[in-house]
């Protein structure tokens, strides 16, 4: 048989019976869940203590004999819907088919802690389901929500007027919340750093109760309509307060938004409610939770049920944004659950590593990515991130360049390299591509003066790139924002179900740490996307991380920190002296001393040592020892000697024990040794800015001191950290993502858009505008 469109009967019959499974879903799925729950049948067979006949199920249900075999059918469909596990048991010598519960209807057990009942009784409240069947009535008129079309009233006052639904709705937010506690075992670091949340429309507070007792040190507030909450009493850290969402909202760090959106009925509502956030918040988060993400499981789990989000309509984030917030969640799960990282890669992906031998080999699937990235031990390491530039990318994916450094148990630093591209999918991207490598230099020890010339022929000079004037914009405090209100950072982090497995370790939280730098290449004409088309995807839960600014409705600029190493600027192209050697080898002498910016290079003088260049290659401690005794006695073990045989320089440091000694090799300078010229100068030693430490492993010099750029940096002081990608935001443990780094150095310094491996020619970057005076002088002590 062909229709008059030509399709074949099969199909025809299919379309049937699709349609039809599509409208008993409407009332028998639905209905029957309702009288299965009625009946309490789940509780009959829990305490039956194991499957249950159904000879034995309709005793004890007290069946009228007329309806045994309706009730069977029903138990069959409930069966066939997933409800029950049909098993064989055996009773008196018998075999006999028998059900048992399956974990969606564990949930409809009503002695257990976890019970959906009410929400099953809930959601088939015939006030409440009434509704939809206007949704003709709905597309033609003006009034926004179903509730208002059908009952001339918006849901909440249709509740406040009908007791009986109200009741059934609140009990059913109530049970949905409960599960809540279980979210949370694999969601805690969501809240950590986060002193106060205010829970809008949360109910009873069930939410906040669980909240309150996992956190006792939060302060967590339920703003409710006044009806719902006026019996309600709160406890030292649960406050109750009766209002209007829409009008104001109480301060606190953080909005939990839990299970609104589903109910929403509206794009509108959310809209409206984000943009209220973000003028009532004191800044952060919007915590956005919806249960319905967690019935419809995608195939690839999310990372977690719950969704960071902005706070306003938000466009595409930047790439550099998308970046970001994927370097924090990628290295933060790399470090403390290594098993999990597999998750941002699907089957197509690729990354490639090094082996011993520093030959690269690639992986390809989940599997054996995996298997890869657990064999590599990562929770061994600790991790500092330098930079992460990120760029838009091949069809709306992004690239992400990372380096930084990787310090293993045996305390050795290695530095890395490491690209990726990220590929967009619903509602985010998973890493295509991967390379990893580590990236080896010859970087002495303990690096020359930044006022010799070097033995190099010259020295890659970069400074930094016009952008660093980021400085000269506002100061945010802990609540600025790094993202444009109506940004989201999308995370595409996607983790396990089980969420009880990403719990991470207090103690494991220092293993990563990071600087991080980012180039600030905001690409923010980036492609706009509906931000509500999120509400519409519910089904698909992530994480994004956003800020808020606070209190101000108008976007602010992204902030985003620039980044010391970048290419591209003509500044740094014109600065760069050829042939480029090494970017650690020393300076030109006149470079430094003359360049007034020089003096952004963090420089102490180390006792009574000098600096000579310009060695032969094969110098030894023993030569330099016989030329420079002839000045003055040296301190046991002060001289070193330095070489880069592959880069052609060497050089040393001889330590005298008087200044007159040192100062006299310097008067002698150039000194012939091996047939060259050395030349002799003063030892400084190259602050590392951010690390706390100078190169010598001594604490560094702390701001202002000499009068070195206290001026010209404390005035950025503030904001200095949110360039910086402070080890509190890359652990999510301030539940931040970069706005207020916080480096490992003082506040005033840190994250100033260097980092450890470029420290000595900073001097020379643009950033250095220290009027202050050289330091030049030697104290005598
Ligand atoms: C969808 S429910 C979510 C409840 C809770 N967050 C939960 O997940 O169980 C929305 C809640 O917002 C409350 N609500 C509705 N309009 C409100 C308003 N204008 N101001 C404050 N609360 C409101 C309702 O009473 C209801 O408890």
């Amino acid at each position: 048989m062909v229709s008059n469109d030509g399709s074949k009967a099969s199909e025809i019959f299919r379309g049937q019976v699709h349609l039809y499974k599509h409208l008993f879903a409407h009332t028998i799925d639905a209905m029957s869940l309702k009288w299965m729950v009625e009946l309490s049948i789940p509780d009959i067979i829990h305490n039956h203590g194991q499957p249950i006949t159904f000879q034995k199920l309709v005793s004890i249900l007290q069946v009228s004999p007329t309806k045994v075999r309706g009730v069977q059918s029903l138990i069959h469909y409930l069966a066939h819907t997933g409800f029950f596990e049909i098993v064989s048991v055996h009773e008196n010598m018998e075999e006999k088919e028998a059900y048992a519960l399956t974990a969606a209807s564990q949930l409809l057990v009503k002695d257990s802690d976890l019970c959906l009942a009410p929400t099953v009784e809930g959601f088939v409240d015939p006030g409440l389901t009434g509704v939809w069947s206007n949704l003709k009535k709905w597309t033609y008129e003006d009034d926004l929500t179903l509730f208002g079309v059908s009952v001339g009233s918006n849901l909440w006052e249709f509740l406040d007027k009908n007791p009986a639904s109200d009741e059934a709705f609140n009990e059913t937010l109530a049970a949905d919340s409960k599960m809540m506690n279980m979210a949370l075992k694999g969601c805690n670091w969501v809240f950590e750093g986060v002193e106060s949340i205010v829970d809008v429309g949360g109910g009873t507070g069930i939410t906040a109760k669980i909240l309150c007792e996992a956190f006792p040190n939060m302060k967590c507030i339920v703003l409710e309509r006044p009806g719902v909450i006026e019996n309600l009493s709160g406890t030292n850290n649960l406050t109750y307060v009766g209002g209007d969402m829409f009008k104001s909202i109480p301060k606190a760090d953080a909005v939990l938004l839990k299970s609104q959106v589903a109910f929403a009925h509206s794009l509108y509502f959310v809209a409206k409610l984000f943009l209220l956030f973000a003028s009532f918040c004191t800044s952060h988060h919007i915590l956005t939770v919806s249960s319905s993400s967690q019935s419809h499981p995608s195939p690839r789990p999310p990372h977690s049920q719950m969704a960071l989000q902005t706070a306003t309509p938000p466009t595409t984030p930047s790439a550099q944004v998308v970046g970001n917030a994927f370097v924090e969640q990628y290295y933060h799960i790399l470090h403390h659950s290594p098993d999990l990282v597999y998750r941002f890669y699907q089957d197509s992906s690729v990354i490639s590593r090094p082996d011993s031998n520093g030959v690269m080999t690639s992986v390809t699937t989940m599997k054996g990515i995996n298997e890869k990235i657990v064999s590599l031990n990562f929770k061994e390491f600790k991790a500092e991130i330098k930079t992460a530039d990120a760029q838009k990318s091949y069809q709306e994916g992004v690239t992400v360049l990372v380096t930084g450094c990787l310090t293993g148990k045996d305390n050795m630093r290695r530095k890395f390299a490491q690209s990726f591209f990220l590929a967009p999918q619903d509602n985010g991207y998973f890493v295509l591509n991967d390379v990893f490598r580590y990236v080896e230099d010859d970087e002495p020890s303990e690096l020359p003066p930044v006022n010799g010339d070097g033995d190099a022929a010259a020295v890659k000079i970069i400074p930094e790139p016009e952008s660093s004037h980021v400085a000269d914009s506002p100061a945010p405090d802990s609540t600025n924002s790094i993202v444009n209100k109506g940004q989201i950072v999308v995370e595409k982090a996607y983790a396990p179900s089980n969420h009880h497995e990403r719990q991470i370790p207090a103690e494991n939280e220092d293993n990563v740490e990071s600087h991080f730098q980012s180039n600030g290449n905001d690409d923010s004409q980036a492609t706009e996307v509906d931000s509500l088309a999120q509400e519409d995807a519910p089904k698909q839960s992530y994480a994004s991380i956003v800020k808020v600014q606070k209190g101000s409705s108008v976007p602010t600029k992204v902030y985003v920190p620039t980044n010391t190493l970048k290419s591209g600027s003509n500044k740094t192209e014109s600065l760069v002296a050829e042939p480029v050697e090494s970017s650690e080898v020393p300076e030109a002498a006149s470079d430094s001393v003359n360049d007034p910016e020089s003096s952004d290079a963090h420089e102490e003088v180390e006792g009574h040592s000098i600096y000579i260049r310009n060695l032969p290659l094969n110098v030894t401690v023993g030569q330099l020892e016989v030329e420079f005794k002839k000045f003055g006695s040296i301190k046991p073990d002060g001289i070193q000697v330095r070489n880069n045989k592959q880069q052609g320089y060497c050089f040393g440091f001889v330590e005298f024990l008087s200044l007159n000694s040192m100062n006299s090799a310097i008067q002698a300078s150039p000194i012939p040794i091996g047939g060259r010229q050395a030349v002799v100068e003063i030892k400084r030693t190259t602050t590392r800015v951010g690390s706390g430490i100078s190169n010598t492993g001594r604490p560094r010099i702390p701001p202002g001191r000499g009068g070195l750029r206290n001026d010209s940096f404390r005035g950025r002081g503030n904001y200095g950290g949110g360039r910086g990608y402070g080890r509190n935001d890359y652990g999510n443990r301030g539940g931040e993502f970069s706005g207020r780094g916080r480096s490992h150095g003082d506040g005033e310094f840190s994250g100033r858009g260097r980092s450890h491996g470029e420290s000595y020619h900073q001097g020379r970057g643009r950033g250095g505008r220290s009027s202050g005076p050289k330091q030049n002088a030697v104290v005598s002590n």
